[in-house]
């Protein structure tokens, strides 16, 4: 998979060098490339912004810079995100999704945002979503682009050492948080691992990890019960 991610702070980017990520670039699984916006700007100042239409406070992301730039990195496989509050949610089930693409391209916004009339102008020649990682503002795309970037990587066959970490997590496939974990030692503190994780009885085992899945999912994301199927579990677990 290619990744591109355009951003007036490339810098910002830096940690998608480190760790998982760093390596699925090295061994080739991805070819993740930053660029700074300001290589396609036309003026000796490299200005990107300017006053909004309108009127308001803040500046805009001139719509001509970010064309040559998306010109330039876009291809015709490629799927255009831009990170804004006004976007669509951003869940797991949206990084399996694009997992599956070739080829991603992340125009980080800055300021007040982009002229609108970019997303506009790509929208008629390929696949662009605004995309939302939560309901609050950040100064720019660059943070939601380290999180779309590292929540896609990982996903990718390969770049994960053992693919089945990837299956009992929060917002899974079951659509429900994952259960609580425990190490050695078994006493901590005065803290005792529930007897059920030691007992070595294997169906035991998956049986409270899926209650205690349940009796999360209901106490703190009871929106994500709703969203299941009510035929997939049984309320009477929940009744303890
Ligand atoms: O702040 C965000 O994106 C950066 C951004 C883009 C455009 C204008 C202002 C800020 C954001 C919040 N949730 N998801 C994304």
């Amino acid at each position: 998979m290619r990744i591109d991610v355009v951003t007036i702070f490339p810098e910002y980017l830096a940690p998608l060098e480190l760790s998982l990520v760093g390596k699925a670039r090295t061994s080739g699984l991805l070819d993740l490339r930053v660029h700074d916006l300001r290589t396609w700007t036309d003026d000796r100042h490299r200005t990107v912004d300017d006053t909004p239409f309108g009127g308001g406070a803040g500046m805009v992301m001139r719509p001509d810079v970010w064309g040559r730039a998306l010109d330039d990195v876009l291809t015709p496989e490629a799927h255009l995100l831009v990170p804004s509050p006004a976007g669509a949610p951003f869940t797991q089930r949206t990084a399996e999704t694009w997992a599956t693409e070739q080829h991603l391209v992340l125009a980080c916004g800055r300021y007040e945002g982009i002229d609108s009339r970019v997303v506009e102008h790509y929208a008629a020649r390929t696949r662009v979503t605004e995309v939302s990682l939560g309901d609050y503002v950040l100064n720019g795309g660059e943070v939601a682009a380290l999180v779309v970037v590292e929540a896609v990587a990982r996903l990718l066959p390969g770049v994960v050492g053992n693919p089945a970490s990837l299956v009992e997590e929060s917002h899974g496939a079951a659509g429900l948080l994952e259960y609580p974990v425990y190490t050695k030692p078994p006493s901590w503190q005065g803290h005792d691992v529930p007897e059920v994780l030691l007992s070595g009885h294997h169906a035991r085992i998956a049986r409270w990890r899926r209650d205690e899945a349940l009796r999360r999912t209901a106490a703190r994301r009871p929106d994500l019960l709703e969203a299941l199927d009510a035929g997939e579990w049984d309320r009477h677990d929940l009744e303890v």
